[in-house]
């Protein structure tokens, strides 16, 4: 139960949100008269549109093709404005550099198809244009172009003012997010049903108890989980809300995960989409949302395709495969030896990729041999251990374990793994360390989940409620309940492992065991899943295991079914991908899986765990409050985090390569310019800095909230 302080603030809170709330509905369609858009010729919101675009992610295959069409030859002639376009439009299309490009809208053949997360098939598209769409030719803008300035109009006057470089991909999720649903002034939604076949896949939405969002189109109910559900990231404040119904956004992602940060990064893609599109057959959605028959696919009047798919605000980008051995190319991720990286489906249920070209056998190598030379107690390969205090021998996980969180390959491959998973950004707090495996002859690891259960409900990271937005009064009960879920709990506001990227480092040949199985997949091939004892029975028979493995040890019925299920078969620089988490957030069931006992040679694997929000230990992981006032009523003051900075004062030259490390691990770098360090940490914890591998100074945290120490 919640405090009666906590209880008080938050109805003071509450009713001060919902006024202000309620105000802002009720005004909001008044605030800005409905034919702005046809006469004004501002431009600070077009800004936030436009800006901060410069470095536009291509498609290397198709930057050549698009820019030897759009770049006129011969010295530039003065740019007339086409008739037609009003003050706003021409900054819109000059911004766009449409007339350079024979005054052709980029998205004037081209229809909007949106997915939702992790959704192979769109769940809508975009309808007809309305009558007066006379985007081609010139003279107009797309009906997609006018929806899209008709939402941003409609955002608040004071996001126009945003510097645009680093934070305009929050606007424009807005501003998508909105002309999709047609939340503008004007414009009709771009999608035939406005979002409506778009709706939230979980239920008991917390906004369908606010009435004045009742006839909210669904999409944006899809994409505002609610404050009960929505992961606070650490760019939470940075999100620009959905104009006038103050709903959070959307962010989008182009099948192959990329983000789309901005107006120009949607209207290359939509140029694009001509040259991906052909030949290539798509499910076209009928206005009933189902697929159009193959005839109208392969029509020569087929408008191009844009797919978009939307993720949830606070969550993260999830692949959506169609088939088994379906091909996700990401020319968007740097490698080494600069091979293309490529996504190819090994299993729908779990989600199972293998992801070519991600390390190679030099990195394979210098992982493995950094493992070897590790000396450091708390990094170095051990037998495997489980719990937080790593004194736990865990009887079924009999492979050993070491860690590399700082070696230049562990850092490399973190980096890759996070743009292959869609993040535009790198993020520190969302990635383990990298783990690295050893097992020996019989050694494995039995089935679980990378998704790691709070039992016991007594951990204090969850969500706090100075990061909650408004609650409803009447929700109050509700959010009583929430918050004493566990603070790893991802269906609501807890962080957790999310997705996994498994690197082997040997060449395991057919019967040396050791594959990962994933015992609730389907084995590839005719996808026929033996009955357990008759696959005993043949593994009994083949003698393979006799002499190695007990009769009905856990080992040997690992065995069985490492040879009835879907399992991966280790070779030096393969990397497979799977998820914990489903796109709502829940545990992923079926991603149960286990490293089969060795049975010849030794294998050696590293897996990297990336988790959906800050995780425990860094700012900003979500706290379970009930269990810190229940630790604080208990006298257990030095159970309580201390929000602590290191920063290096660029005073003492002998600092200049200084890194801070927690008791034995690496945790960042603290030299000559690095920016300050913050965590939260406990009274009594033990912060090291060191040069060149040796401890030249140790903090110990004491009992003041927050701390700052320097060097
Ligand atoms: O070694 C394997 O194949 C699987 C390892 C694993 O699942 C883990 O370490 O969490
Ligand atoms: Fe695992």
């Amino acid at each position: 139960m919640m405090s009666s302080l906590c209880v008080g603030a938050i109805i003071k809170t509450t009713l001060a949100c919902v006024v202000a709330y309620l105000l802002g509905v009720a005004l909001s369609p008044h605030v800005i008269p409905v034919d702005y858009f046809r006469q004004s010729g501002g431009s600070s919101t077009l800004a936030v549109l436009v800006g901060g675009n410069d470095t536009v992610p291509r498609r290397p295959d198709v930057e050549s093709a698009s820019s030897s069409s759009s770049v006129p030859e011969g010295p530039p002639s003065p740019v007339i404005p086409p008739r037609g376009r009003n003050p706003l439009e021409q900054s819109y299309a000059s911004l766009l550099d449409l007339d350079s490009n024979g005054g052709v809208d980029p998205f004037a053949d081209v229809d909007i198809f949106v997915h939702r997360n992790g959704e192979a098939y769109p769940c809508s598209r975009q309808g007809s244009p309305p009558p007066d769409d006379d985007g081609e030719g010139g003279a107009a803008l797309s009906w997609t172009s006018r929806a899209l300035l008709d939402s941003a109009i409609v955002l608040p006057s004071t996001v126009g003012d945003i510097t645009l470089k680093s934070q305009d991909k929050y606007a424009f999720d807005a501003i998508l997010t909105s002309a999709l649903m047609g939340g503008g002034m004007s414009i009709p939604p771009l999608l035939h049903d406005g979002g409506e076949a778009c709706g939230p896949t979980w239920k008991n939405h917390i906004l369908d108890s606010i009435p004045a969002l009742a006839s909210i189109s669904s999409l944006l109910k899809y994409c505002d989980m609610g404050i009960d559900r929505t992961t606070v990231q650490l760019d939470h404040d940075r999100i620009v809300n959905v104009p006038k119904t103050g709903t959070k956004p959307c962010h989008f992602h182009t099948r192959e995960g990329l983000r789309i940060t901005g107006l120009r990064h949607l209207a290359q893609l939509a140029k694009d989409a001509g040259v991906v599109a052909a030949g290539k057959e798509e499910c076209a959605l009928g206005v009933d949302g189902t697929c159009e028959d193959d005839d109208a696919n392969t029509s020569t009047t087929r408008r191009k395709e844009l797919h978009l798919y939307a993720v949830q605000a606070g969550r993260q980008f999830i692949f959506a495969p169609k088939y088994v051995g379906e091909i996700f190319d990401l020319p968007h991720v740097p490698v080494p030896l600069d091979l293309p990286v490529r996504l190819e489906v090994i299993s729908l249920v779990p989600r199972v990729f293998d992801v070519y070209n991600f390390f190679n056998r030099e990195e394979s190598a210098a992982i493995v041999d950094k493992a070897l030379k590790e000396t450091s107690e708390s990094h170095k390969m051990k037998r495997s251990s489980t719990g937080a205090n790593g004194y736990n021998i865990n009887s079924q996980r009999t492979s050993e374990n070491g860690f590399d969180t700082h070696s230049d390959v562990a850092q490399a491959v973190k980096r890759r793994c996070m743009t292959v998973l869609g993040f535009d950004e790198y993020e520190e707090s969302l990635t383990d360390g990298l783990q690295i495996l050893r097992y020996n002859k019989t050694t494995a690891y039995v089935p679980h989940l990378d998704w790691i259960d709070d039992y016991g409900k007594q951990n204090e990271h969850d969500c706090e409620y100075a990061s909650c937005d408004c609650i409803p009064l009447l929700l109050m009960m509700l959010i009583s309940v929430i918050v004493t879920t566990t603070t790893v709990d991802t269906e609501h506001l807890g962080t957790n492992r999310f997705a996994t990227i498994l690197l082997y480092m040997t060449d395991m040949k057919e019967g040396d065991g050791g594959e990962t199985v994933f015992t609730e997949g389907y084995p590839p091939g005719d996808g026929i899943r033996l009955e357990f004892e008759e696959a005993q029975v043949a593994l009994r028979k083949s003698g393979d295991t006799a002499g190695i493995l007990e009769e009905n040890s856990w080992e040997e019925n690992m065995v069985v079914r490492c040879r009835s299920r879907l399992s991966i078969r280790p070779h030096s620089s393969r990397a497979v991908l799977f998820y914990s988490q489903n796109p709502d957030g829940t545990p992923d069931q079926k991603s149960m899986h286990g490293g089969c006992p060795v049975i010849r040679g030794e294998k050696w694997a590293a897996n990297l765990w990336v988790w959906n929000g800050p995780r425990n230990g860094y700012p900003g992981s979500p706290t379970n409050q009930d269990v810190v006032e229940r630790n604080r009523a208990a006298g257990k003051q030095n159970t309580q985090q201390k929000q602590t900075s290191f920063l290096n004062t660029q005073t003492d030259e002998t600092m200049r390569n200084a890194q801070l490390y927690f008791q034995d691990t690496f945790w960042g770098k603290m030299g000559f310019g690095d920016p300050a360090i913050n965590v939260n940490t406990y009274k009594g914890h033990q912060w090291h800095v060191k040069v060149n591998e040796m401890t030249v100074k140790t903090f110990i945290i004491d009992d003041s909230p927050n701390q700052s120490y320097t060097i």
